[in-house]
């Protein structure tokens, strides 16, 4: 059976005496979405960062499209095309919308990283920064400043500043943490969009069960870093493992 897109085993990492992830394996194929859930503290966020190069694990090994990438760099991972968003957005409040695209569009894959800047004023790259935010609901804003933005848009914004980057593989750090009714459609939508289009694997955390019904193709849920149960999320819903360890009555 071929290698899936992004194939993840038996990941360990332990700050000191507590394990935070516990022999994970992950696999995820092109085009599928594969949420993680968990109570707090469960090691989510610590797996993507793993994913993402930020964290370096004990044990186990990351593979996109079948080349070994545990001991890459976070840089040489962006570069290959991994991509992430965070829970707390990492913007600058001075920029606009349109100059982050920009950087980010200035970073895709493939892009020598001596010409990124000079490549800032590239038509071609302002196109495909302005494209990207179109798509993700910004074309009227991009001469707005980060500053004047509310929490759901500067969700939504680090959500097309990963699309900008053309990426093999997406992370989604609890995308719709603190959005409204509104904000959290207007992100499934462009998510499910997203995964139509992109044909890439997508990891997405998030605590909000509608959205994760909606848009998650598999499941896996992990509880003191190990995962208790994994697959289709009826099935995870209805498991009296999980409902026991985080989805109670839901
Ligand atoms: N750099 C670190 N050093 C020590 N402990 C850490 C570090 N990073 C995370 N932890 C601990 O690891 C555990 C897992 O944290 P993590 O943020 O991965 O959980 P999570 O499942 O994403 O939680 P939440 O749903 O609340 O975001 C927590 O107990 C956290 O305090």
């Amino acid at each position: 059976m071929a290698e899936p897109m992004l194939a993840i085993h038996g990941l360990r990492k332990a700050f000191g005496a507590l394990v935070v992830t516990d022999d994970v394996d992950l696999h995820v194929d092109g085009g599928v979405l594969h949420a993680v859930i968990g109570p707090n503290g469960a090691g989510k966020t610590t797996l993507l960062a793993q994913i993402a190069g930020e964290v370096h694990p004990d044990a186990g090994t990351i593979a996109l499209r079948g080349r070994d990438v545990t001991s890459a760099t976070v840089d040489a991972r962006a570069r290959l095309g991994i991509a992430r968003t965070f829970q707390v957005p990492q913007l600058v409040d001075d920029f606009t919308v349109e100059e982050h695209a920009m950087f980010a569009a200035a970073a895709r894959p493939g892009l020598r990283r001596g010409v990124a800047f000079a490549a800032f004023r590239d038509a071609r790259l302002r196109e495909t920064a302005q494209t990207a935010l179109a798509g993700a609901g910004f074309d009227g804003s991009a001469v707005r400043r980060v500053a004047s933005l509310s929490h759901g848009e500067r969700k939504q914004l680090e959500i097309a500043l990963a699309l900008v980057t053309a990426p093999s593989l997406l992370l989604l750090d609890e995308p719709l943490a603190g959005l409204g009714r509104t904000e959290s459609r207007t992100t499934i939508a462009l998510l499910q969009q997203v995964k139509a289009d992109l044909g890439i694997p997508i990891v997405l955390v998030e605590h909000d069960m509608d959205a994760v019904a909606q848009l998650a193709d598999v499941v896996t849920v992990l509880v003191g870093g190990h995962v208790i149960a994994s697959g289709a999320f009826d099935a995870i819903r209805s498991d009296p493992r999980v409902r026991a360890a985080y989805l109670g009555d839901t």
